[in-house]
């Protein structure tokens, strides 16, 4: 069982009137003395940040813990460097913690999964809405800042696991039995997140194919990234095997895009909210077999600008491939792109059934 870690201390973070000086001073002071600005082009990217954003400016008297202050401090409190190879931009406009929570409708009792809470600002936006939040961080020393700030709401449970190797059947049957031993009523999970841009095609390809845990799932996620998932339109230039798969397992939307002047430190790219309706089993399109499906998807992708009569022959002999081409009217030059998802799984089908009409002799 993954490690559980219980929330112990309420927050450590208080008011942040306590002296901060200008912004720039403080950040100067800070790119001198502490390891929270490693690298010159870290310190650059915080002083753009300030100048590109007045708006953050305005917030140096702020008592917000989860506005650009707030999170500084948080960060300094006990020397945690953002690490940029966990993805650790921060996001410090809560408005924008707010519409995630919107978009995901949160309801009171909701439970709710949240991939790398960090400082927990979209947490605590969860916990105002009444969610109950599993919490999944990397980092041991977020999780034990968000462990200490949620101690007393009783809302959160944190685990400091890496979410791609985390157990999600496993973990989640635990938190069944510990939430009905409470008397919390179970029911499916919403999943919400500003992910770390590095882990957003693994993330939505373990999710979406489980729709009978997960009902829908709303991302922060990198603004290009974004397009190719949801860019559902053939022959774009987006348009690849992610696209189909988001689309075979869910119903996804794109929200809004999300400037790279509201996250700490600052990327080099914008983001973008996407929510996905998660579907049920029922309604996946009809295939034999979604893995076998997705095999085939791939091969084709693989060399996008190849014929699918080139693409797949490894797997078929090319008169195969002509007559279900043929059959599911699609022209015998057909290139993957320009294919839909009902197309696509056409063709699945036709090879599918071609394979049963002519079973291999084994004689
Ligand atoms: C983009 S930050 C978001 C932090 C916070 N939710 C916010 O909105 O400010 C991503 C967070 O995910 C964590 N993280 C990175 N990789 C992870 C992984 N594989 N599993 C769980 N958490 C991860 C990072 O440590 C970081 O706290």
């Amino acid at each position: 069982m993954s490690t559980l870690i219980r929330t112990s201390t309420e927050l450590l973070l208080g008011t942040v009137s306590n002296g901060f000086r200008s912004f720039q001073e403080e950040a100067t002071r800070l790119n001198a003395r502490s390891p929270l600005y490693p690298d010159k082009h870290l310190r650059l990217r915080v002083l753009a940040t300030e100048r590109a954003s007045p708006s953050l400016s305005r917030t140096k008297k702020s008592s917000n813990k989860d506005d650009f202050h707030g999170t500084l401090h948080a960060l300094k409190s006990k020397n945690r460097v953002p690490k940029k190879w966990l993805g650790q931009h921060y996001m410090v406009n809560n408005e924008i913690n707010e519409k995630l929570v919107e978009c995901a409708n949160i309801q009171k009792g909701d439970i709710v999964l949240e991939i790398g809470p960090g400082t927990g600002s979209l947490t605590n936006s969860l916990v105002e809405a009444g969610a109950h939040v599993i919490a999944v961080e990397k980092d041991p020393a977020m999780a034990e800042l968000i462990m200490e700030r949620f101690q007393d709401s009783g809302l959160v449970e944190v685990v400091n696991e890496d979410f791609m190797k985390w157990r999600i059947r496993t973990s989640i049957e635990y938190f069944r039995n510990h939430y009905s031993a409470k008397g919390i009523p179970f029911k499916q999970i919403k999943v919400v997140s500003n992910l770390p841009f590095n882990i957003t095609t693994p993330v939505v390809k373990r999710i979406l194919p489980m729709g009978d845990i997960f009902s829908s799932m709303v991302l922060l996620l990198q603004d290009e990234a974004a397009y190719r998932l949801i860019d559902m339109s053939p022959q774009a230039s987006n348009y690849r095997s992610i696209s189909l798969f988001v689309q075979f397992f869910s119903v996804a939307q794109y929200e809004m895009k999300v400037s790279r002047s509201n996250f700490f430190p600052r990327p080099n790219v914008d983001g973008a909210i996407i929510s996905f309706n998660i579907k049920s089993a029922l309604d996946y399109p009809s295939v034999s077999s979604t893995k076998s499906f997705f095999t085939l998807v791939n091969m084709a992708f693989a060399e996008k600008r190849k014929m699918l009569r080139n693409s797949l022959e490894h797997k078929h002999p090319p008169a195969k491939i002509r007559n279900a081409l043929k059959s599911v009217n699609l022209d015998e030059t057909a290139r993957p792109a320009e294919l839909t998802l009902d197309q696509f799984v056409a063709l699945y089908n036709a090879l599918d059934a071609s394979k049963e009409n002519h079973p291999v002799d084994c004689t």
